[in-house]
C-alpha cells in the first residue's frame, strides 16, 4: 500500500489521489489540498476539472468499478468535469477481443455512465470509447469516440477520432494497425460548452494535427482534450511537448487524461496525464507509475489575459494563405 504524488509543478493543482498502481484496487488516500487559501471545494472560485490516469485491462467490469471511484472522488473534490482517458473502457489483448468487447452507445457501459453522471451531477468526457459502428453486423468494425455526457446523465456530444493510429517504430517496441479494426470519424465536433468552459474534442493521436486544435479555437474551444492511451516510448519523446505546443499555439488550456502502466503482457502506457495552462505552463502531471488525478481550477481569466496581451489568433492570416505554396491539399 502507498501513495504517491503526482509530480507538481504549479500551486493550481489543488489535491490528487492516488490509488494503487494495479486496476481495481481501492483508492487509498486523499492528499491534503496544496493551497492554504482554498481549504475546501466549495470556496473554490472557479470550476474545478478532474484528470484521470487508469490501467485498463480486457476485464471491463474492475475498470468500470475502479473509474467509477475516481469519478466519486473527484466529485468528492470539488471536480465538476471529469475526464477519463481513451481505453476507459478497456484495452483488449488482440484484435478479436477489442473487437468483441465492444459495445454500442446505447449500450450497459455508456448507460451506467449516464447514470452515474446523474447520480452524482457531473459532467463526463469519456475519451476513447469502443463505439460499434453502424454496419457491425457486416463489416465488425468500431469507432473510437469521445463522448461528452451532461450533469443530468445526457449524451451532448460524440466526437469519432479521425486521425488513426498505423505506427510501426522498429527497434522502439511500437507497432500498431488502428484502422485494421477502427473506421475512422467523418467530421469534427463543435466545443461543447461546460461548466468548466468550451471544451474542443480530440483523441490521443490526433494531438499531432494542429490543424484539428486550430479548427476547435476558431469555433471558440476554451479548453482542448486529448484523452490518451500513448505508447511509452512515443510518450517519453513528444507526449508533454506536443501537448504544450497545442496550448501555447492556441493559447487554451489542455487537459490530458491518460493510460499508464501494463494493460496486458503485450501492451503498456506511458502515463502522465497532463493539465497546461493557456501560457503553456504545465498546471498538474499525474507520473507515470500510479493511477490518481489531477484537480485543477479552470481560470478562464487567464486564457483571456493570455490572448489579450498576444493577440496570435488576430496575427494570424487566412487559411489559404498557409496553403499558397501548394502541395497535398
Ligand atoms: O487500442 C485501443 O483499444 C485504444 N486505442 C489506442 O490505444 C490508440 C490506437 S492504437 N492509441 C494511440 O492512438 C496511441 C498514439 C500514440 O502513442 C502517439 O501518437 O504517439
Amino acid at each position: 500500500m502507498f501513495v504517491l504524488r503526482c509530480s507538481l509543478r504549479r500551486t493550481q493543482v489543488k489535491h490528487l489521489l492516488d490509488c494503487h498502481s494495479s486496476w481495481g484496487s481501492s483508492c487509498i488516500g486523499m492528499h491534503q489540498r496544496m493551497s492554504s487559501s482554498s481549504s475546501s471545494s466549495s470556496s473554490s472560485p472557479h470550476p474545478v476539472a478532474a484528470v484521470c490516469q487508469v490501467t485498463a485491462t480486457p476485464d471491463k467490469e474492475a475498470n468500470f468499478t475502479a473509474c467509477k471511484r475516481l469519478v466519486q472522488a473527484a466529485k468528492e473534490g470539488g471536480a465538476s468535469m471529469v475526464f477519463l482517458p481513451e481505453g476507459f473502457d478497456y484495452i483488449g489483448s488482440s484484435r478479436e477481443e477489442t473487437l468483441n468487447l465492444s459495445e454500442r452507445l446505447t449500450g450497459d457501459i455508456i448507460s451506467r455512465y449516464t447514470l452515474l453522471a446523474k447520480k452524482l451531477s457531473v459532467w463526463l468526457s469519456l475519451g476513447g470509447f469502443h463505439e460499434r459502428g453502424h454496419d457491425w453486423e457486416t463489416d465488425r468494425r468500431i469507432y473510437n469516440s469521445h463522448i461528452i455526457i451532461s450533469e443530468k446523465g445526457d449524451i451532448v456530444s460524440v466526437y469519432r477520432k479521425s486521425h488513426l493510429f498505423d505506427v510501426e517504430l522498429p527497434g522502439r517496441g511500437v507497432s500498431l494497425k488502428e484502422s485494421a479494426f477502427t473506421i475512422p470519424g467523418s467530421s469534427l465536433i463543435p466545443p461543447v460548452q461546460t461548466p468548466i468552459g468550451k471544451v474542443g474534442l480530440g483523441i490521443c493521436y490526433d494531438l499531432r494535427f494542429p490543424e484539428l486544435s486550430l479548427a476547435l479555437l476558431r469555433q471558440g474551444a476554451e479548453i482542448l482534450t486529448y484523452p490518451s492511451a500513448f505508447t511509452v516510448a512515443t510518450g517519453a519523446a513528444h507526449w508533454e511537448v506536443l501537448l504544450r505546443a497545442r496550448a501555447i499555439e492556441t493559447q487554451c488550456f489542455v487537459l490530458a487524461a491518460a493510460q499508464v502502466g501494463s494493460h496486458h503482457e503485450k501492451r503498456s502506457s506511458y502515463g502522465h496525464a497532463l493539465a497546461v495552462d493557456p501560457w503553456g505552463v504545465v498546471m498538474g502531471d499525474c507520473g507515470g507509475e500510479n493511477t490518481g488525478m489531477a484537480l485543477l481550477e479552470i481560470d478562464l481569466e487567464k486564457l483571456r489575459d493570455t490572448q489579450r496581451n498576444m493577440p496570435v489568433q488576430q496575427h494570424r492570416r487566412d487559411t489559404s494563405f498557409y496553403y499558397s505554396l501548394g502541395g497535398k491539399d
